[in-house]
């Protein structure tokens, strides 16, 4: 008997990936139109900023994911190795660092030769066009004529102070670091000592990141620079703190008739804090950092009604230390915002404990931070507990982000990013009271807030 069903030849998977982009590249074209947005461009003086969420969204992953997915796939085996294993993109980057190559050449249209560039630099003219014309092959810089060096928007961006010291940061202290991270795990096996790191080992020195840079202000400052880039960052806002947690639920006063305590633990020198504080008037908060961080936060708070009110205050306080202090006692929030992820799980726990002594029943501990991804799967917006947390696919293109974060934390601090198991996992050995409740990743967040309930009645 005849059939008339045709036969169907499987869609390859590159013809897939084609039509992905192709669909994918259309709504996104369609909606920068929309938007009145500029067409996508290199050039120095296009929008570098982030792509609004209409615009960017899951399409813009699927393009990232799909583009890089052909683009592999039409490499051989040897240069895709070669691809993503190449030291030489670091060399250029700390060329461009250390020199202060992109504050040197001119914006706009404007040019600057490989030889002016080989003389303020002492790198010579031929040196100097090796490493940028290989830095242009990952678009920072481009070469309109012969010769002479124009920006993009990627290198333009390099030109600000903090993006330099980023950088400088990336090349000079991390990827050092990350060149011992196999040395330090043969001379230290699995230990969690903040000074027994890669990063130590690349110092060659015993002490902490914190001690090396802690002793050497040109190093401090540059740090402080750095992480200014991440405060800019929409994922790093603080108003994922603000949208991220029900702060207005927690009532107007706790039960000695005051306002809602929150002790901001590591706060810094207390941006988030004022965020805090100025949208939620039933808040006040303690900042607790290091002696050297909180010396003078008060005073230079840019929202000073805050610090004359009372509702931001700062106190130098170990993270180690037992908190007994008067003003941390009986806290109904404990909030740590990125700082466990800094730490290895003995040393989360001694800080845990160390909250214990101020702790009354039904108080909480806050903690904002890194969830990492299981492979190719994130979590967002759960509710209560572990078990109703819901996940998603997380693009590949993230996945790696993470998990690049995720070594650094093991080079420099012998730390990691912990899955939702894990973070679960450390609370419980931390004690058996601290229990897992509501679990939520703001839209757009880096981080996820874990709310850890102090329960000692229920064991
Ligand atoms: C990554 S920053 C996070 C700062 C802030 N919570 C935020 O979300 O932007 C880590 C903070 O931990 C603080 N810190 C590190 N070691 C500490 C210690 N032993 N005692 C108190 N604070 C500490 C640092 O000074 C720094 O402010």
């Amino acid at each position: 008997m005849a059939s008339n069903s045709v036969c169907q030849i499987p869609e390859s998977r590159i013809i897939q990936l084609a039509r992905i982009i192709s669909e994918s590249v259309a709504k996104i074209d369609e909606a920068l139109s929309e938007q009145g947005l500029e067409p996508l461009s290199f050039d120095d003086g296009a929008p570098a900023g982030y792509l609004p969420s209409e615009v960017s969204g899951g399409v813009r992953d699927a393009v990232i994911d799909a583009t890089a997915e052909l683009h592999d796939l039409l490499l051989e085996p040897l240069h895709l190795i070669k691809a993503y294993s190449g030291s030489n993109n670091s060399v250029c980057m700390q060329a461009i660092a250390r020199y202060g190559i992109a504050s040197m050449v001119p914006p706009g249209d404007q040019m600057m030769s490989f030889a002016d560039i080989g003389k303020r630099t002492g790198l010579g003219e031929q040196m100097a066009a090796r490493l940028l014309r290989h830095a242009m092959t990952m678009r920072v810089f481009r070469e309109p004529e012969p010769g002479l060096v124009a920006h993009t928007k990627a290198s333009r961006l390099l030109a600000s102070p903090e993006m330099t010291a980023w950088m400088r940061i990336g090349t000079e202290e991390m990827w050092p670091a990350a060149t011992k991270m196999l040395d330090a795990l043969e001379k230290w096996p699995g230990s969690q000592e903040p000074n027994e790191t890669a990063y130590s080992l690349s110092q060659n020195s015993m002490q902490s990141i914190y001690e090396t840079i802690g002793s050497n202000p040109e190093k401090s400052a540059r740090f402080a620079w750095a992480m200014a880039v991440w405060a800019t960052r929409p994922d790093y806002s603080p108003s994922h703190v603000i949208n991220g947690y029900d702060w207005a639920a927690l009532g107007n006063q706790n039960s000695h008739n005051h306002l809602i305590k929150v002790v901001d633990v590591g706060g810094a020198r207390g941006h988030v804090a004022a965020a805090l504080a100025q949208r939620f008037p039933n808040l006040d908060v303690l900042v607790q950092d290091m002696e050297m961080v909180v010396a003078g936060a008060a005073a230079a708070l840019p929202e000073q009604h805050l610090v004359r009110a009372g509702r931001v205050r700062f106190e130098a306080h170990d993270l180690f230390a037992a908190q007994t202090t008067s003003s941390a006692v009986g806290a109904d929030v404990f909030f740590f915002r990125w700082i466990l992820h800094n730490w290895a799980d003995k040393h989360c726990v001694a800080t845990l404990r160390a909250q214990i002594p101020a702790l009354k029943p039904g108080a909480r501990i806050l903690v904002m931070d890194t969830c990492m991804p299981e492979p190719g799967v994130d979590y967002y917006l759960g509710e209560k507990g572990e078990d109703v947390v819901k996940t998603r696919a997380i693009p590949l293109w993230m996945e790696r982000d993470l998990r690049s974060e995720d070594l650094n934390m093991g080079a420099i601090f012998n730390s990691r990013e912990r899955t939702l198991r894990e973070w679960k996992a450390l609370f419980t050995e931390a004690d058996p009271a601290f229990v897992l409740g509501a679990v939520t990743k703001p839209e757009g967040s880096a981080l996820t807030v874990m709310e850890v309930m102090w329960l000692p009645s229920s064991n």
